[in-house]
């Protein structure tokens, strides 16, 4: 299997992939420099990506989740890393620190104890590493914690643990082209409920639907849908497999409010 996850080594994109598919069972990973270069791969160059879709602080990637909206894809799989950060360094003093745009909002307290200083947005966490390193004096990155071990030898670790959580969680999705299956399995069932024609109490019939059978929401989220303020698509997980009578049900009952994309069942 071709799989895409985001790179270069050392990411938290990659330790997901590897643990979901061992290059030792014939996997080949494909590591791409930006999470939408990993999304794009599909299906043309992979045949699934590892992605992160939610973060316990920082809530879902909105890249992700906006690519949900077109993409003919569906998610086959999930699963949770726990995610540390360490800062690592030239010297004692960092003028400019390399932070991974999500990483960001995870390691806030510890960013903001730096007081003034310059902050680069990167597209992943080896690529933040990669940038300090290159830069040289002054410069200090956010890292994962399992990289610790493994700096150039101009660079030192100064602090471990800078993720604002201790129980810091990562959750990933593998998505594979098509709509979900008629056969996928699993107790949790993602929709996204897409907002073509807003009107007065749009959401709150969509949410009827699975109240009134009894079905228990673990998340929703909206997001904009570009077409002017105050209109939203809506992305729910649902507890319960998808061919469940209940929850086919209120997939007909939702049909008939608004479009809706049955998003994977795992
Ligand atoms: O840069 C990495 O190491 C990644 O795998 C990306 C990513 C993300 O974008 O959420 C994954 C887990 C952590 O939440 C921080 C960064």
């Amino acid at each position: 299997m071709q799989v895409a996850t985001l790179g270069p080594s050392g990411t938290f994109s990659e330790q997901a992939a590897l643990g979901l598919f061992a290059p030792a069972q014939g996997h080949q990973l494909q590591l791409h420099s930006h999470l939408q270069r990993c999304l794009l791969a599909l299906p043309a160059q992979a045949d699934v990506a590892v992605v992160p879709i939610e973060n316990v602080s920082e809530g879902f990637v909105p890249v992700v989740l906006d690519y949900l909206v077109t993409a003919d894809v569906h998610i086959a799989q999930e699963m949770s890393l726990p995610i540390a950060f360490s800062v690592c360094a030239h010297g004692d003093n960092i003028e400019r620190l390399y932070v991974q745009f999500v990483a960001r909002g995870q390691c806030r307290d510890y960013i903001d104890s730096l007081g003034d200083i310059e902050i680069v947005p990167t597209q992943s966490n080896t690529e933040s590493l990669a940038l300090a390193t290159e830069y040289g004096q002054g410069a200090g990155a956010i890292i994962p914690s399992h990289l610790d071990q493994q700096l150039p030898a101009s660079m030192h670790c100064l602090r471990t643990d800078v993720q604002d959580y201790s129980h810091n969680q990562t959750r990933f999705v593998v998505l594979k082209a098509g709509p979900t299956p008629r056969d996928a399995v699993g107790n949790k069932t993602s929709i996204m409920v897409i907002n073509d024609d807003d009107r007065p109490g749009l959401l709150e019939k969509v949410l009827h639907c699975f109240s009134t059978r009894r079905l228990n929401l673990t998340s929703i989220v909206s997001r904009p849908t570009g077409q002017g303020f105050g209109r939203y698509h809506f992305f729910i997980d649902v507890a319960v497999e998808v061919e469940n009578i209940a929850m086919q049900g209120a997939l007909k009952g939702v049909s008939q409010i608004a479009r809706v994309k049955v998003l994977g069942c795992y």
